[in-house]
């Protein structure tokens, strides 16, 4: 790595998509960080025919471009990532290049902290795909990839369990015989770590104190969604599980359920463990209970009178607000409520219905303030509420930029 190598790209490889971004960590990013972003992207629908690919270059006019028709496989969309960042001089070709930083969902108990990849590092990921069988697959091909195209350059792997491994073992453990749950890793390991970690600080400075005075509970609401206690800057519970299934009602995701579901579904509906899997994968949560599993489309039906809309909508706040209910309980002091994510982030009415009604816990939401637009980290509560209710936009690739950055040049 040269002295000027301030460069790191970051890949956010989904199931479907790769969102990326090229951030120059030698620059102040807005305010008074460093990570000013170069460009930033996105390619989804992979493996489909009307896959897109939207790519804009900040540091080069900023204009974005789009592309759409078929792209195969997360390989085929790396590479056209790669053309598009060297259309602008930005090519992974450039000596200013210092790492590529990785998001891996999971990390299992090894990976605490951001971590040089390796084949050792690489097979243990590999090893974690049946427990993040939508996740770890797609972040391997994206290591593989970019491997192909920089084998020079450190791959780093920032993982999403890592934030959670501070957990108490009275929250960790799942109340199962402890001897198999042992000697099969079973244990509560949480993911979307970066974006809890990132946004319960954000939240602690937005309060104008230090991470370590604030106890947050974090709601990122994405395409998959998790809660977290988090007390002083270290988690201390969170909703996802040994797997990204556990907790919240999700876009296609049942969240919690009662596990005799599932060995029910088995004897009963004789179903096999893989059409189980993919049920409550990838065919429940608000999909599986109004046909839509994208919030804005739902609002949309339920502002046409649709019931079965309506009905997605409540049991999904119906379970935020039991979670704020159990996190308040196990931080005993709650100092800030965060929403963040695609939901979390631009979704009023789900800010407004998952409050509603938590007076006695010192929370509430006003009207006006929930109403703004804006992306900027914002509070929502008025005045006289206990508990700061906040909206604080995530950004796990930048996180994910200074946790690779840091790691590079300590060394
Ligand atoms: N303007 C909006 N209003 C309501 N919901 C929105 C809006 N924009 C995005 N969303 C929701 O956010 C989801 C995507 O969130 P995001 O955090 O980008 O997910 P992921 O990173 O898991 O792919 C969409 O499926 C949709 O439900
Ligand atoms: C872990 C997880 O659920 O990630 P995503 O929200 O990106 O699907
Ligand atoms: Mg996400």
């Amino acid at each position: 790595m040269t002295a000027n190598a301030t460069r790191i790209l970051v890949l956010n490889s989904g199931s479907s998509s790769v969102k990326y971004q090229l951030l120059d960590m030698g620059k102040a990013a807005d305010g008074d960080s460093a990570g000013a972003r170069l460009a930033v992207g996105l390619v989804e629908r992979i493996g489909e025919a009307t896959s897109r690919l939207a790519h804009t270059p900040l540091a080069a006019g900023g204009q974005t471009r789009e592309t759409t028709g078929p792209i195969a496989d997360h390989q085929a969309a790396l590479k056209a990532v790669a053309e598009e960042l060297a259309a602008d001089g930005l090519g992974l070709d450039s000596p200013e290049l210092a790492a590529i930083g990785h998001r891996v969902v999971h990390g299992g108990l090894k990976f605490t902290a951001p971590t040089v990849i390796d084949e050792a590092v690489l097979k243990e990921i590999e090893r974690l795909v049946p427990v993040a069988p939508l996740h770890n697959p797609a972040n391997i091909v994206g290591i593989r990839t970019a491997q192909a195209l920089r084998p020079d350059l450190p791959q780093v792997a920032v993982f999403d369990t890592a934030f959670h491994t501070t957990m108490p073992e009275s929250a960790a453990r799942y109340a199962i015989d402890v001897e198999t749950a042992d000697a099969h890793r079973i244990r509560r390991y949480g993911f979307h770590g970066t974006s809890h970690a990132y946004v319960s600080r954000r939240t602690a400075e937005l309060l104008g104190k230090a991470p370590e005075e604030v106890n947050v509970i974090v709601l990122h609401l994405g395409n998959g969604a998790s809660a977290s206690a988090v007390r002083g800057g270290r988690c201390v519970d969170t909703s996802m599980g040994l797997t990204p299934l556990e907790g919240l009602v999700m876009g296609t995701r049942s969240g919690d359920i009662d596990p005799a579901v599932t060995f029910h579904l088995k004897r009963v509906a004789g179903m096999s463990a893989d059409e189980i899997d993919e049920l409550l994968n990838k065919k429940s949560g608000l999909l599986g209970l109004c046909g839509d599993n994208d919030m804005r489309e739902i609002r949309r039906r339920i502002d046409e009178g649709d019931e079965r809309a309506a009905l997605a909508f409540d049991i999904y706040v119906h379970r935020l607000k039991k979670y704020l209910g159990a996190y308040t309980a196990v931080l005993g002091k709650v100092d800030a409520v965060a929403f963040t994510a695609g939901v979390g982030e631009n979704a009023a009415p789900v800010r407004a219905a998952a409050i509603a009604g938590l007076e006695e816990l010192g929370m509430a939401v006003d009207a006006s303030l929930n109403a703004v637009r804006s992306d900027e980290p914002r509070l929502i509560s008025p005045d006289y509420a206990r508990v700061a209710v906040a909206v604080v936009p995530t950004d796990e690739e930048l996180e994910i930029a200074r946790q690779t950055y840091a790691l590079v040049t300590a060394s």
